[in-house]
């Protein structure tokens, strides 16, 4: 009932903590995970350094890394209530039948109700193993196959493809998604690293906030947006389609999809990766097309860049997906899978120095008013 109050809808450009995680420069497009650029983590790393990085805060030794990768290896197992859970639910989005069998491992593994440190990181690298299992098991069911087992001998990106396809994946393949993966795996306080905080600051468990997360990851202004992505190239077709598209889509107030982000007002450095991704692959795989309709579509965005409007990680990332035959509706799970870590190190964090997260919303319904009985209204 106060007229005076500055509202800051969104929380945009509020600072609700502090953060030893991650360090986004919007405006010169820089992204560094615990000091290192994301650029030479893209180029020199794995996924299993970056996650024991984002999650201790150095890189590993190698024995460290033999240790941790080996923990993560032992972690890839589901109990046999999840696999009837997802033949149950075979037909849903696979965004929604990775969130029900993450909740439904809660009530499954005894000790995910544990809080505090040990339990966290336990739990954390338990899921981080489980959540390609799930979306790839629902990959087989869905298709009328068996799960396919792990692999111990295969990292985690390429243990990922042999559970999703069922065949051995190149060591170009294995790595891209390794790259991918990296690219995704943290970014300070998106929505859904924000909504698991939020979940942590009342004091509830990790497989909670990680349920937490993956619900706010789905909508297309978030993770979904590399899916709607691959939806827009479609419709447009042929490169000469891309300015009217965007011409239309400017015209109605609709966003373009894959561009604009809350805090980067340059590109994404992300982006850079899969760009190359997207060239390369097409190529090789004999479908130049896909990536001259994304630039066309670059080139017709090219007089909102000024005003901060550039691509974000999505926008080449579902190309890339589609050139290795991933059906659509999994390129959301795919991000899941990478930003495990960064789901788990902003628990930890939150934990670490634990507050109920409890903005205000300014109240503007009506006035106090009597109470009027049941039988007495219009
Ligand atoms: C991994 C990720 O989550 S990255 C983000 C993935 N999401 C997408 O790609 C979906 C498309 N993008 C968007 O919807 C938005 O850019 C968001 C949701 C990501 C960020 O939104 P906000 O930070 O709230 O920016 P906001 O909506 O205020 O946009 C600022 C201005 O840019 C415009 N704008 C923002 N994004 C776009 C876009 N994709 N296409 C066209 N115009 C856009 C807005 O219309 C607004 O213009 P105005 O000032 O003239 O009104
Ligand atoms: O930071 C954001 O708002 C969204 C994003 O790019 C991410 O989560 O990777």
């Amino acid at each position: 009932m106060t007229d005076d109050v500055k509202i800051n809808r969104g929380l945009k450009g509020i600072y609700f903590e502090r953060s030893g995680v991650s360090h986004i420069d919007g405006r010169a497009g820089e992204l560094l995970y615990r000091g290192y650029t994301i650029h030479d983590l893209a180029e020199h790393s794995t996924f299993e350094e970056v996650c024991y990085l984002l999650i201790h805060g150095e890189l590993p030794g190698a024995a460290e890394l033999d240790a941790f990768d080996a923990a993560l290896r032992a972690a890839r197992h589901l109990p046999a209530a999840v696999h009837e859970i997802i033949r149950a639910t075979a037909d849903g989005h696979p965004m929604d039948v990775l969130r029900t069998a993450v909740s439904a491992l809660a009530a499954l593994e005894p000790d995910s109700r544990e809080t505090g440190a040990e339990a966290f990181l336990r739990n954390g690298i338990r899921l981080t193993a489980q959540v390609p299992m799930i979306i790839a098991a629902h990959e087989a069911i869905r298709n009328g196959r068996d799960p396919v087992a792990p692999d111990p001998a295969l990292g985690h990106a390429a243990n990922w493809l042999w559970m999703l396809t069922g065949e051995k994946p190149s060591a170009e393949a294995a790595r891209l998604a390794d790259v991918d993966f990296i690219l995704h795996a943290e970014h300070g306080a998106n929505a859904s690293s924000f909504a698991a905080r939020v979940t942590v600051g009342t004091e509830a468990n990790l497989h909670g906030a990680i349920v937490t997360a993956l619900a706010t990851l789905a909508g297309p202004a978030h993770g979904g947006a590399a899916e709607d992505v691959m939806k827009m190239v479609r419709e447009i077709g042929t490169p000469e389609n891309a300015a009217a598209y965007v011409k239309a889509k400017r015209a109605a107030k609709e966003p373009v999809t894959g561009f604009g982000h809350r805090v980067y007002r340059a590109e994404d450095p992300r982006a850079r990766h899969m760009r190359d991704g997207v060239r390369k692959l097409g190529e090789e795989k004999g479908a130049p097309e896909w990536y001259e309709i994304l630039q066309a579509v670059v080139t017709a965005m090219q007089p909102y860049a000024r005003h901060g409007l550039n691509v974000n990680v999505d926008f080449y990332s579902g190309v890339v997906y589609q050139l290795h035959g991933i059906p659509m509706d999994l390129y959301v799970p795919i991000f899941a899978i990478g930003r495990m870590p960064g789901w788990i190190v902003q628990c930890l964090e939150q934990q670490q120095s634990n507050i109920l997260i409890r903005p205000l919303t300014l109240y503007n319904g009506p006035q106090r008013r009597a109470y009027v009985p049941l039988g007495d209204r219009d």
